[in-house]
């Protein structure tokens, strides 16, 4: 099959984004594209809404794991692409169309192409929230079939197709979620002075946060305090009881995420007193880092740059957050950025990758897999 197909693949995937263990619809195209390829070296199972898929390597001495995340993002896509996004308000905005389509194409060779090496294929669901990597490895089927080695891969829009960055060691930042409500009295627009205002109260919270990075962190140890969603009270003319507001904190090291959660437990104890008010803080899921394995990210880059019509990109660590990352915690491997040259980047409403990175990087796996002695 050419490997052109693979963007009609995704862009039947593009029109069906869900959110994380959501992804029902999603699960069920995929079976039925999987079921579809020849079956005699495969063995596929599912756990909740993700899917493992075996190649029964000819004289298997390990298991290569390929890990491709399924969920959707809850946001409005602003594209007028003709394969627009089907669900309201959800979207693909952060390209795990890209990463489901690769995946099945590098699968399709292989269904037909018996590998040396066992491959398994991880369709993961929840990697924008709560987290599917962490209990997918818990799982009794990762537990009875761990992989020697995982590879996954990320769309970047900033970078050309045909490129990859990469670098070993440390690719993406430690993250956790925050989510803080506040709780005050409510009461009429007029009457200030017998309320307790959450609006105002979450302002000067927000902008208190915004001392954290600038005051609190060692400014050679990067750090990312945003909030990206603030929602609170009724009407115009109503004190707002309540207000919520949600973010994400990004460090490169530990030490710092413990710093800056002390932090913000501070400032909400200064905003509790300051506003005679209840706050409640909820870390929501927190990911560990992406650490690239030196060694075999070492000899993936060789192989990059030693290919034909591929570029390779020796990249900065980025404040992007990966539950893959729990995946390297334990086996050995590497994620990479794959250039889609996009205007827009990622989280965007508009992004709208360049959909030539489907059948490169296809080939681009197809060729390491093989190079990998898998054949
Ligand atoms: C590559 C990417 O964009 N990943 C997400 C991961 C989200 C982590 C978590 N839910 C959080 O919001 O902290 C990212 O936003 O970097």
């Amino acid at each position: 099959m050419n490997n052109t197909h693979f963007i009609n693949v995704r862009r039947d995937l593009h029109q069906i984004p869900e959110l994380g263990f959501e992804e029902f619809k999603t699960q069920e195209y995929l079976l039925t594209y999987i079921k579809n390829l020849p079956q005699q070296f495969l063995e596929i199972d599912t756990w909740k809404t993700g899917i493992f898929v075996k190649v029964v390597g000819i004289a298997p001495t390990r298991i290569v794991g390929y890990r491709a995340d399924i969920d959707g993002l809850p946001m409005e896509e602003e594209t007028d692409l003709a394969f627009k996004s089907q669900h309201k308000g959800n979207m693909h905005g952060c390209g795990h169309d890209f990463h489901m389509s690769i995946a099945l194409g590098v699968l399709t060779f292989f269904a037909s192409n018996q590998p040396k090496e066992t491959l398994l294929f991880i369709f993961q669901p929840a990697e924008e929230g709560p987290g599917g990597a962490k209990p997918m490895l818990e799982s009794e089927y990762l537990r009875r079939n761990r992989p020697d080695m995982m590879i996954a891969l990320h769309i970047a829009p900033e970078y050309p197709v045909g490129t990859v960055a990469t670098r070993e060691g440390l690719l993406f930042a430690n993250t956790s979620e925050l989510f803080i409500d506040f709780l005050g009295k409510g009461g009429h627009a007029a009457y200030p002075h017998t309320a307790n205002d959450m609006v105002v109260a979450a302002s000067h919270f927000v902008t208190q946060l915004q001392s954290i990075v600038a005051r609190n962190v060692n400014p050679l140890d990067s750090a990312v305090v945003t909030i990206g969603k603030i929602t609170g009270g009724t009407k115009q003319n109503i004190i707002a009881e309540r207000a919520r507001v949600e973010g994400t904190i990004r460090t490169l090291s530990m030490s710092s995420m413990e710093e800056i959660k002390g932090r913000i437990s501070a400032l909400v104890r200064g905003i509790e007193v300051a506003f005679d008010c209840k706050l409640s803080i909820d870390f929501g899921s927190n990911y560990c880092q992406v650490y690239n394995n030196e060694e075999v990210t070492k000899s993936f880059m060789n192989f990059v740059q030693n290919r034909a019509n591929s570029e390779l990109i020796e990249c900065r660590e980025a404040m992007t957050g990966e539950d893959f990352g729990y995946f390297l915690e334990e086996i050995p491997g590497f994620m990479f950025w794959l250039g889609v040259d996009s205007e827009f980047g990622l989280h965007s409403g508009s992004l709208n990758p360049n959909e030539e990175a489907i059948p490169f990087a296809i080939e681009l796996l197809i060729d390491y897999l093989k190079s990998y002695n898998l054949t």
